[in-house]
């Protein structure tokens, strides 16, 4: 995240302050990578912060909502990449009033790609959303979505990049096995990808009716197409989104239950 922001020029690397639990080395690289202000937590300027950017593991959620109840105040908008996190469950951690917005990215964000959901909580102003919204789109397309759709983005979305990468390392062992040259045959099936994708996006057409033109009735797309039914890939990919969707109601469940008492 830090890195698509600072490269779109959208906000200031001097404006960024980032800390994190206890590594200092981690903090050093940051600073130097990107030009943003690294320091242990003791030190931030909480009084200065417009927007709070939280992503720790989710299971640290609870420990670091309560750190920072007494030292946000409403006005300063916090927001949670935290999968299975809720915006309730931040709201009743923090002060009454406090703005909350949870967002799911990616890690294209890196290069400015990310396909990234926006849902707001109930404090959150429509301006909180558009500053979120502004921010968010340096790392790429922002998406404002119900909050109830927030695991099934994320087993589209969040967890996304996995499968395409699962797909390619195993599209690359073929051309491997086949003789071709490893790099050569990454770059054949990253650009593949990439053309595909950008075919649905250009071209405003659905993916069943570019997968039909490309194939020609007993070619060799229709046998490879065969094959990925027979071996059941359909259903595998569906489990795959539905399992990381699940997994995040999962969290949310497991992690809903500690609620600080207030
Ligand atoms: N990876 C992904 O593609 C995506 C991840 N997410 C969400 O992002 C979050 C982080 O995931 P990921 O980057 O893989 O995790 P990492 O373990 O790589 O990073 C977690 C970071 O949080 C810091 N941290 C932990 N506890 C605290 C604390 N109490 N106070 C301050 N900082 C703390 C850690 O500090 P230290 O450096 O000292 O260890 C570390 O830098 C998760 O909640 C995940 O759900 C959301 C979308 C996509
Ligand atoms: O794997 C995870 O839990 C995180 C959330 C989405 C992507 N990575």
């Amino acid at each position: 995240m830090i890195s698509g922001i600072v490269k779109s020029g959208k906000m200031r690397a001097e404006n960024i302050y980032v800390t994190n639990k206890s590594n200092a080395a981690k903090l050093e690289r940051l600073e130097s990578r990107y030009g943003i202000n690294a320091m242990p937590q003791a030190e931030l300027p909480y009084e200065d912060i417009d927007m709070c950017i939280l992503a720790m593991k989710p299971k640290g959620a609870a420990g670091v909502l309560e750190a920072l109840k007494d030292k946000l105040v409403p006005g300063q908008v916090v927001v949670s990449v935290l999968a299975g996190i809720s915006t309730g469950f931040m709201e009743d951690n923090l002060k009454d009033g406090q703005q909350v917005v949870r967002v799911m990215p990616n890690t294209s964000s890196m290069i400015q790609e990310s396909a990234t959901a926006i849902s707001p909580g109930v404090h959150t102003t429509d301006e909180n959303i558009e500053d979120v919204k502004e921010l968010l789109s340096s790392m790429g397309k922002v998406f404002l979505i119900e909050e109830e759709q927030m695991d099934i983005f994320t087993g589209l979305a969040g967890s996304g990049p996995a499968y395409f990468y699962y797909l390619m390392e195993h599209m690359e062992r073929v051309g491997r096995e086949n003789g071709m040259d490893e790099k050569m045959a990454r770059e054949i099936i990253a650009q593949t990808i990439l053309g595909a994708a950008k075919m649905i996006i250009e071209k405003d057409e659905t993916p069943e009716v570019l997968r039909k033109n490309v194939t020609s009735p007993n070619g060799t797309t229709a046998s490879g197409l065969n094959a990925l039914r027979k071996y059941n890939g359909g259903t595998a990919i569906s489990q795959a989104v539905n399992h990381a969707a699940n997994r995040s109601k999962e969290i949310n469940r497991e992690l809903e239950g500690v609620l600080i008492p207030s």
